[in-house]
Order: structure tokens, then sequence, then C-alpha cells
């Protein structure tokens, strides 16, 4: 493949690229490479096994010796039985012969199909994915494997990749899930005619018959139903019973969830979290309709059903419509075994079945008139565990099955192999036209007589078809034929009688007597003859009665293993089996010196206690594994360690330095003050404001006291200083209203209008008028904001006496206006020259009525002193108590009697409007 084209590939297709490459070159084949990368496997499940069962703690809340229990430990198995066996499983297997294959070679040759692709589930995700790649390696095939998304979002990648991977060709594919998905998988499968495994799921039925120990079957599917939260493909769907039994059934169950699980789940180890929220939601709706009578207890937040029992379910309930695959148990009640039989016939052929029974009849007539993947009675899931027998479904639950030699099977091709010679071509000819009476008798006992032939038999046979060949060219039909048959057969026979062989031969004689020929049977007894493994290399020639004495030394013959190990292999094999293969071989540890047949040895290596090993933290030490762990734990300088301080974990030889940086390492304050639970990292945060020996300054800083004492001495000091601080706080004050009149006046400059117009809303307006008339001295004058009467001219304000002062008091609203001192005085003229006007306006709506606005005008007196330039410096308002109050305003002091303000809208909500207006020649506004 060009560099080119592999980079533009996807990186599924790199995958698959990548593991067909390797497939190609061939060394997946050796039985050698197959056993490394099997036990490769099995070293790195034992080394992952702490990190295996924490990512299942997380997804699944598993507890930790659930996932060894309930996974990796049967992986274990399958691998060690994969290795065990694999030279047996792989090895031709020779077929039962027919007449006319008699001399040939046949046998079925396991051959590896390619690449295989594993997609797993979530729910035992080592379980699904690991399992069928055993299968895959023994089988010397490559994979790729698609674990679950719900596992390992960033590795595998979810649907999109799969749909890509699908897309590639593979040699197998080894689904495991849900069937809808399993129907995608067989779509995109169909496309290159690939294979395909499908473990899927289903409604697997448990029947716990009248005739049982109720507490031990209660016992064993509230373990089997609970396990895993209750998300396992072979868990007891429902439960089908008596009516009679149903409260029996329910209280045993209960007992049970509260002995395995106590009275309060939520809090127990053992029990596990629904996978997720979209399933969680999925469960809690197939409630509906339906009794709880146990458990229900749920929290979606944290993906929480306890272990529920449903009472009196009907078949059309919600919970009775898909696989339940949570912890949610239902149970339907039918009449007996046969309604049960019928109830689980008319749905689809579930995964496993499960009966509990005493009564051995019953459990096999279940069987006999069920369908199901797998069935167990008198336990539940089980069956998962035996590796002899096949794990898979049937129809609907799935199709293709594995674990132990099952699928190693299943992920071969078992290849159909006959080897012929290019001789006997004189037997052959009955098959060669023209075709004949006799030429279709012999075709039929060849054909149709199939004979298990020992090897003496076999021989004999041989000899048999000689003289027939000889016979049948030179009187294919005559009398003589017949004869000489007769004969030969009669020989046959009794060396058969001879060598006591099984060979039980119904040959059609056309009912011709037979009789002994001793001297025929001493002549073929003399016929020189090759090995009947010549074709495997034997050299060996001599006389025919000479053969049973070599085969029992032939190095070609096959014998079984004297260790009785039930391998049969070439006695040429035997020594090398019976030294490094044979499972029942002895053999002495080199490091302990005990003694293991072959299989217990095969455990014993990596785990023997004299063995010299290397410390697993690569510090370097070897010493024997017994005291391994004792160095571990206490001497190895690269073990790790906690910090005391921050619980981070370190190595050995690094804590040491950690632990002068560690920001939680225990100080003393410098100041030995004494308090506890100071760290690194609160030190300086304490001496600058915990410490109560550290110097503070006096709290009273801002107002100006330098006072400074420890902060035990601060309480004595704001005792003794009262006065000093009031008089500094009075200061403050002070100082406080100087800035404070200054930002009014800042604001005040700001907020006024520079364009001559002031529009003054006096608020409140009655309730002034009252106050002044209740007094019994003095008048109120109000004031206005101040303004400008153009930019940068004069500053000006307005002031008003609600109830009138001078001539008007008591009974008008008087109003004056003054000019204040300006920041642009000394670039006016003086006095101040323009025409003033004051307007009360009519607060009227202009829409019913035209508005009556109160106007007078006047233009200024330039005698009056309020007119004359303001002393310069005397910046205020009068209200800011700069300016000199007996400098009166120029107005009108009778501008409006209180009488007239009544007739319109003049006060209206209680406010009135003043307006004053500025008469500005435009010559100065332009300039
Ligand atoms: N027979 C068994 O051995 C066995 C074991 C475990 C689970 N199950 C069954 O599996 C089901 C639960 O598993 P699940 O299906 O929820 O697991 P899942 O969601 O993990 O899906 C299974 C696999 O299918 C892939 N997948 C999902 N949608 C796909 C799509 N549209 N195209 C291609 N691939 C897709 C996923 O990536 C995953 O690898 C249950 O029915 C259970 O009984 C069966
Ligand atoms: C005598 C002590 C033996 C303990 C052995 C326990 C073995 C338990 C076997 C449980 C099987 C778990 C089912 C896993 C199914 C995985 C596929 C489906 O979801």
């Amino acid at each position: 493949m060009n560099d080119f084209l592999f980079r533009s590939m996807s990186r599924e297709q790199k995958a698959v690229e990548r593991a067909r490459k390797a497939f190609l070159t061939g060394r997946s084949q050796s039985l050698e490479y197959r056993i490394t990368q099997l036990k490769n496997l099995l070293r790195f499940i034992r080394e992952r096994q702490k990190e295996i069962a924490e990512g299942l703690k997380k997804d699944l809340r598993r507890s930790e010796c659930g996932t060894p229990l309930y996974e990796t430990l049967g992986l274990e198995n399958e691998i060690n039985l994969a290795v065990r066996n694999l030279k047996e499983w792989a090895a031709p297997r020779p077929v039962s012969k027919s007449m006319m294959t008699i001399s040939d070679q046949v046998y079925i040759q396991p051959e590896p199909l390619g690449v295989v692709l594993v997609i797993g589930a979530w729910n035992y995700p080592w379980a699904v994915t690991i399992g069928p790649l055993i299968g895959a390696i023994a089988a010397g095939n490559a994979a790729v494997i698609k674990p679950s998304e719900e596992l390992y979002p960033v590795v595998t990648g979810g649907v999109t990749e799969t749909q890509e991977l699908l897309k590639q060709r593979f040699d197998h594919i080894f689904y495991t899930g849900n069937g809808t998905v399993g129907k995608i998988i067989m779509e995109a499968a169909a496309k290159h005619l690939t294979p395909t495994t499908l473990e899927l799921g289903g409604k697997s039925p448990c029947y716990i018959d009248s005739n049982c120990d109720l507490a031990i079957a209660c016992r064993r599917v509230a373990w089997g139903k609970f396990l895993n939260c209750g998300q396992t493909c072979i868990a007891p769907d429902y439960i089908l019973c008596e009516p009679s039994m149903q409260d029996r059934v329910i209280e045993e169950l209960k007992k049970n969830i509260k002995d395995f699980y106590t009275e309060d789940p939520t809090k127990c180890l053992d029990y596990g979290r629904i996978i997720n929220q979209r399933h969680f939601k999925r469960l809690m709706a197939l409630l509906e309709g339906s009794t709880i009578a146990v458990g229900g207890e749920n929290n979606e937040s944290d993906c929480y059903i306890g272990p529920t029992i449903l009472r009196d379910v009907k078949p059309d309930a919600k919970v009775m419509q898909e696989e339940i695959f949570g912890p949610l148990l239902p149970i339907l009640t039918v009449s007996g075994a046969d309604e049960a039989i019928k109830f689980i016939n008319q749905r689809e052929k579930p995964l496993a079945l499960y009966i509990f029974s005493s009564d051995d009849k019953l459990i096999k007539r279940m069987i006999a008139e069920t369908s199901s993947g797998g069935v167990v009675a008198n336990d539940c899931l089980m069956h998962f565990s035996v590796s002899s027998l096949p794990f898979g479904g049937v129809g609907n639950s799935g199709m293709g099955c594995y674990h132990g030699k099952h699928g190693f099977d299943n992920l071969s091709h078992l290849r159909g192999c006959l080897i012929k010679k290019l001789k006997m071509e004189n037997v052959n000819k009955m098959r060669y036209p023209p075709h004949t009476v006799d030429k279709l008798g012999w075709a039929r006992f060849f054909i149709l007589k199939h004979v298990d032939f020992g090897s003496l038999g076999r021989m004999m046979l041989l000899a048999l078809m000689v003289i027939f060949a000889a016979v049948i060219v030179q009187a294919p039909n005559s009398m003589e034929f017949n004869m000489a048959l007769s004969n030969a057969l009669c020989a046959f026979t009794a060396d058969m009688a001879y060598t006591e062989s099984k060979v039980n031969l119904n040959i059609p004689l056309w009912n011709e007597e037979i009789f002994p020929d001793m001297e025929l049977e001493q002549q073929i007894l003399s016929l020189p003859i090759r090995c009947i493994h010549s074709e495997e290399g034997c050299r060996w020639t001599a006389q025919n009665k000479l053969l049973q004495a070599h085969l029992s030394v032939c190095e070609f013959n096959v014998v079984s293993c004297p260790n009785r190990c039930s391998v049969k292999l070439l006695r040429r094999e035997l020594p090398e089996h019976m030294q490094h293969d044979c499972a029942k071989r002895k053999l002495h540890c080199d490091h302990c010196g005990d003694e293991f047949t072959g299989e217990a040895y095969e455990n014993h290596q990596g785990v023997c206690p004299e063995e010299s090993v290397y410390c697993e933290n690569k510090c370097g030490a070897r010493m024997v594994r017994r005291v391994l762990g004792q160095h571990s734990v206490s001497e190895c300088p690269k073990r790790k360690l906690p910090c005391r301080y921050c619980k981070k974990e370190f190595l050995y030889d690094t804590l040491q330095p950690h632990q002068q940086q560690c920001p939680r390492f225990p100080m003393q304050c410098p100041n030995r003050c004494g308090t506890p639970g100071i760290t690194r990292e609160t030190l300086m945060a304490h001496v600058k404001e915990g410490c109560s020996t550290a110097m503070v300054l006096c709290p009273f800083r801002e107002a100006g006291c330098k006072h400074k004492c420890p902060k035990t001495a601060v309480g004595r000091h704001l005792e003794e200083a009262t006065h000093t601080h009031l008089s500094l706080l009075s200061g403050v004050v002070n100082r406080q209203r100087l800035e404070l009149r200054e930002l009014r006046r800042a604001v005040e400059e700001l907020s006024g209008s520079r364009d001559g117009t002031l529009l003054w809303k006096l608020t409140d307006f009655s309730q002034r008028l009252q106050e002044v008339k209740s007094r019994t001295s003095g008048s109120l004058e109000l004031f206005s904001p101040a303004f400008y009467s153009h930019n940068y001219g004069y500053r000006l304000q307005v002031s008003a006496f609600p109830n009138g002062n001078g001539s008007g008091e008591g009974s008008h609203l008087s109003v004056y206006i003054r000019v204040l001192p300006g920041e642009y005085d000394g670039l006016l003229e003086w006095p101040f020259p323009y025409r003033v006007s004051f307007s009360l306006l009519d607060q009227s709506d202009p829409a019913l009525t035209k508005p009556q606005h109160i106007t007078e005008t006047f233009i200024p007196d330039p005698t009056w002193k309020n007119f004359q330039r303001p002393r310069p410096g005397a910046l205020g308002s009068v209200r800011g108590g700069c300016l000199d109050e007996s400098m009166l305003g120029f107005g009108y002091p009778k501008f409006i009697s209180h009488e007239e303000m009544k007739k319109r809208n003049y006060i209206r909500d209680n406010a009135i409007f003043i307006k004053a207006t500025i008469d500005v020649v435009q010559k100065i506004l332009n300039s």
C-alpha cells in the first residue's frame, strides 16, 4: 500500500488495513505465536486487574471483587484452556471414511479466517470483548476490537465510527449487544458476505416449579437477577410460577435481597447502578401499570433503582414487552408447567431458560419442549462459566457461539480435506462410463458403507481392494470374480477375528457361500507391503504379517499420551509432547524444586515464591518472590507512599524532598503564638492577620492614630485613647463635610442648564405652604439649582417664597432671581444687563384647554446691588453658604396670589413649575 493512500484513509480503514497486513505476513498462524499472544493477554489482564475493576466501579458502581469474580477470572480460565489445548484444537481432525475414500486422507483442517471484528457491549465489557478475542487469537486470526463507547469514549468513538468500521471488509464479525443493532451489523456484513456471530439478549424466563426447595431457588434467582443491577444478558427476566406460590416467592426473594444488599442497598458496595439516565428513564417507564411488591425506590441523579419485584404482572404489561436489563423482576402466574411451556413458546426464543424443580423428568421435558440459547436447571447464569458449553443465542437471541473450543471453531474455517493419489485408477473405473449394473452394485457398496477401521482393518481392506481391482479388470462379470472375492473376504474375515477388530462388513455377495481359504490368507499375509504411514514419511517395508509389530513402534503411528492427558499424536512427537506440552507431565520447578504436573506448572510459573525476580517498581533490586511483597511495602526506594500531610502519592525517595515543600506541611508560628493547625500554605496569612502576638496598627489608623501594639493589647489601647480617637474622628467628619460640599457644588455645576432657561419643579407644595403658615415667625425661601445665562455666562439662581415675603407675605407666591459668583465673571459685562422673565406654568392638558401661564418680565435695574459683579472667590450658591445673604434677589413679592393659583392647574399633583428665561442678545451668543 502506498504511503499516500494509507494517509488518506479513515482511522477505521487504517486499523483494518493494519490488521490485514499483519495477518497476511502469516505470523499469526504459528501455534507458538498464538500461545505467546494469549499468554501476553493473560499477563495484561492480571497486571491491569486493579484498573479494570476501578473502571467498572466508576461506570456501574461494581464492587471491587465483582469484576474479577464475574469477568476476569473467567477470561483467565478461557486463556489457560486455549493455551493447554490449542495444539489439539488446531490439529487436523480425522473423520470417518467410506469404502470410497479408504485409501485417501480425509480430515478437517481448522484454518484461520483472517481479520475478525469484535464489537462489544458495556455491561460486561471485558467478558464480551476479550472473550471473543481469545477465540480469534487461538484460531490464528488478526482482530479489530471495538468495545462499547460507554466505557472508553475517547479511544473508540461511537456509532459513526462503528458504522465506518462496518464498511470495511472483515472475515468475521463478532457482535455483542442489542438486536436492533444486530440487524444493522448483519446488513453491513451481507455486503461482503461476512459470516457473523450475534450475541444478543432477550427475555429469559425463569420457571419455578411447585416441587422445589423454594428458599434455595429464590436465593439463586435473586443473585442472578440483581447482579450488575440486572444488566446481564442472561439475567432471569421474569418468573413464572403457580398463583399459590407467588407470596412465598416474594417473601423469599425479599429475604435474600436484604441478605445480599442490606436494608439500604444505596449504601451497599455490592449493589450497582444503572449505566446512564437514558436507561434509568426507560426502566422507570416500564414500571407503569404494574404492582410493586418489593422495592421501587429510585434516585435519578445517582442512576439508582433498588431491587424491585412486581406481582401479578399481566402478559400485556409494559414490563413484558421488551428485555428489562435492569433490577425489575416481574412475577407472572401460570397454572403449571404446561402453561409455562406454552407461554415460553409463544414468545421469541430467549438467550437463557431457567427451570427450578426437583423433578428431573419435568426438567428434561421442559428442555425437550422449548428452545433457548442455553438452559440451566436449578441455578442462574452459571452456564456462562462452563467453558465446555457453547455460549450463544438462537433465533432472536442471536446466532453463533463461543467459549472454549466453541470460540476457536466459530472463528476458524473448518476446511474439509480429501487427499488422493493418482493411483488405483482401476477402482475408479466404476464411476467412469460406460456405466453398468455391476459397476453400480459396487458403487452402492463403496458409497453406502461407512466404516471405522482400525489400522489393521484398513490394511486388510486395502488388500481386499487390490484383489477386487485385479479381478474386476480381468473378469468384471463372471463367476470367477465372485469366487475370488468370496475367498478374499474369507481370508479377510478370518483376520478380523484374529485381530478382534470391530469391522463389520456387510458386503452384498450375490448369495454365494463363503468358505475359508488358508492358502490365500497366507499369500495375503506374505505380501510385501509398505507401512500404512508411508505417505507421512515412514520408510518401513516388509511382509504384511509384520505390520502389526511394526505399528507398535512406528514413529508415524498415532498413539495416546501415556500420561492420559487425552492428547493423541504421532509417536515421534511423543517425547517433545511429554517434555514440553503434556498437561499431565511431571516437572520440577527450578526455583523451589517442587514437583508439578504440566498444567499446574503453568499456573505456578510467574508465582513461584522462590524465583528470583526484579522489583516491579524498577528500583533495580532483585530477590526471591517470597520477600518481594515485604520489599515493595517497606524497603523499596521506588515504592509509592502517600504524603502524611497532603495525601498525594510519591515515590519513597521523592517523599522527603516533597515534604520540604508540601503546602500542607505543619508549621510553627515564628511568633510562637501556639496556634495549632498552621500549614506552610497558611503561615503567611496567619502571621499577617491571624497571629495573636503579631504587632498590629490601631483600628483608628485611617482617622490618623499612629499607635502600634501586639494584637492582644489593642483592647487596652482603645479604652485608654477614647478621647484622642473621638477628636480624630471629628476632624474626619469636618473634612468629609467640606468634601461633600465641594462635591455637591460640582454636581450642581454639572447639572444646571447653560442656555438661559431654568425649569424648576417645586414638589410637596401644599405641605410646604402649610408648614410656613403654621410657623409663628420667619418665612420659607426655596432655592432653585444654579444655572447659566449662556455658555461661559452669568451664574444665576431663582428663589421662591411659597407663602410670599415682603408685601406678598401670607397671600402670594414670591419669586426672585439672584446673580451668583460664577467662573466667568471676569469676562462679563457688569452690572448684569439682560431681560429676565418668570413664568408659573399652567399644567392643564393642552389637548383639552389652552394652557395659560402667568409670566412677568423685567429689565434689570443697573443700580441694584445684586446685579453688580459678585466678590471674586465667593463661588457657590446661597445654600452653599458662600454668598453674602444681604444681597437680595430681584423679583416679584406678589408674583401670584394663592387664590389665583387655585383657579387653573398651576398646582398639579401637589407640584408647581417655575420657569425663568434670560434674554441674552444674539450677538453675545454668537461671539
Ligand atoms: N449475548 C451476550 O453475550 C450479550 C452480552 C452483553 C449484552 N448483551 C445484550 O446487549 C444489550 C445491551 O447492550 P447494548 O446494545 O445496550 O450495548 P451498547 O450500547 O454498548 O451497544 C453494543 C455495541 O454496538 C455498537 N453500536 C451501537 N449502535 C450502533 C449502530 N447504530 N451501528 C453500529 N454499531 C452500533 C456500540 O458501539 C457497542 O459497541 C442487551 O440486549 C443485552 O442482553 C448480550
Ligand atoms: C464456587 C465458586 C464459583 C464462583 C464462580 C462465579 C462465576 C459466576 C459466573 C457468573 C456469570 C456472569 C454472567 C456474565 C454474563 C456476561 C454476558 C452478558 O451480559
